[in-house]
């Protein structure tokens, strides 16, 4: 089965992806929108993306995809994130990282690195890489990527001691599966009147299904229009699932339903 997620190799998403493949099957990309697109090409069976942390919140880029592109979701990994920050020498002019990272990380290097230049790049690991190559460039990223020479000059550095993130892993629409105990929605009503996201929550409040998010985001036709993202504590499998969705199907009927599948989840360290 070939893999794709975010690269370079030694990202958090490498290391999820590592849990459904074996290392020689997972190839990189260097954004979100390139590795779903990977999948609904078909030029790669499986994807794993960040879809939610819990200092920083939803991982946007992968929400406006996943409202784009036709593909299932089967699968979610949770791991956690311990941040470390890695470096030639001890002197630093630059924090560089993914901006999810850099994010996590905000007080520490406001407090320790005051002075330092914050450079948004593709990856922690691409970050890591930057410091590799270039003296006075610190990476934030897994401390695994130190080797033997990267200086770890602090470790745990995320703002939370306790930090994880979710990840998606997206395939071809025809692998969407109704089994599994979580079920995932991107809905866009495409109509603006009052109550109407509480009209679509509660087919799913009446049959008992409990929601663990609710998200929305522009859908980029309109200011004030939007597109919300759905998970529910309960597979495609169940008639109580079936029954909401019809009725939102025809709630949403100037816009769309989009079933992104169920799927079960694993945690990984
Ligand atoms: O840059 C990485 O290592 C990634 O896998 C991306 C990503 C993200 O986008 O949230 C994944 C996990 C962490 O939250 C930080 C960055």
């Amino acid at each position: 089965m070939q893999v794709v997620t975010l690269g370079p190799s030694g990202t958090y998403s490498h290391r999820a992806a590592k849990s459904i493949a074996d290392d020689a099957d997972i190839d990189f990309r260097e954004s979100v929108h390139a590795i779903v697109g990977a999948v609904s090409a078909g030029d790669a069976d499986r994807g794993v993306v960040p879809i939610e942390n819990s200092i920083e919140g939803s991982v946007t880029e992968t929400l406006d995809t996943l409202a784009e592109e036709d593909v299932a979701v089967v699968k979610e990994v949770v791991t956690p994130i311990r941040h470390a920050l890695l470096s030639q020498t001890e002197s630093v002019k630059t924090v560089a990282s993914h901006s999810q990272a850099l994010a996590q990380c905000r007080d520490y290097i406001e407090t320790n690195y005051p002075d330092a230049d914050v450079q948004a790049v593709a990856s922690t690991a691409r970050g890591v890489e930057l410091a590799r190559e270039n003296e006075g460039v610190a990476g934030i990223g897994h401390p695994d990527n130190a080797g033997d020479d990267l200086l770890v000059l602090g470790e745990d550095i995320q703002d939370q001691p306790s930090n994880a993130t979710r990840f998606f892993v997206v395939a071809p629409p025809e692998d969407r599966s109704e089994a599994g105990g979580k079920s995932s929605f991107v809905v866009y009503p495409n109509a603006n009147y009052p109550g109407l996201l509480l009209e679509l929550l509660t087919p799913f409040a009446d049959r008992d299904v409990n929601l663990s998010r609710v998200e929305s985001r522009p859908s980029g036709e309109r200011l004030g229009d939007y597109v919300f993202h759905v998970d529910v504590d309960a597979g495609l499998y169940e008639d109580r699932t079936q029954a909401a969705v019809a009725e939102i199907e025809a709630l949403a009927e100037s816009g769309w339903v989009r079933t992104l599948g169920s799927y079960d989840v694993t945690h990984v360290v």
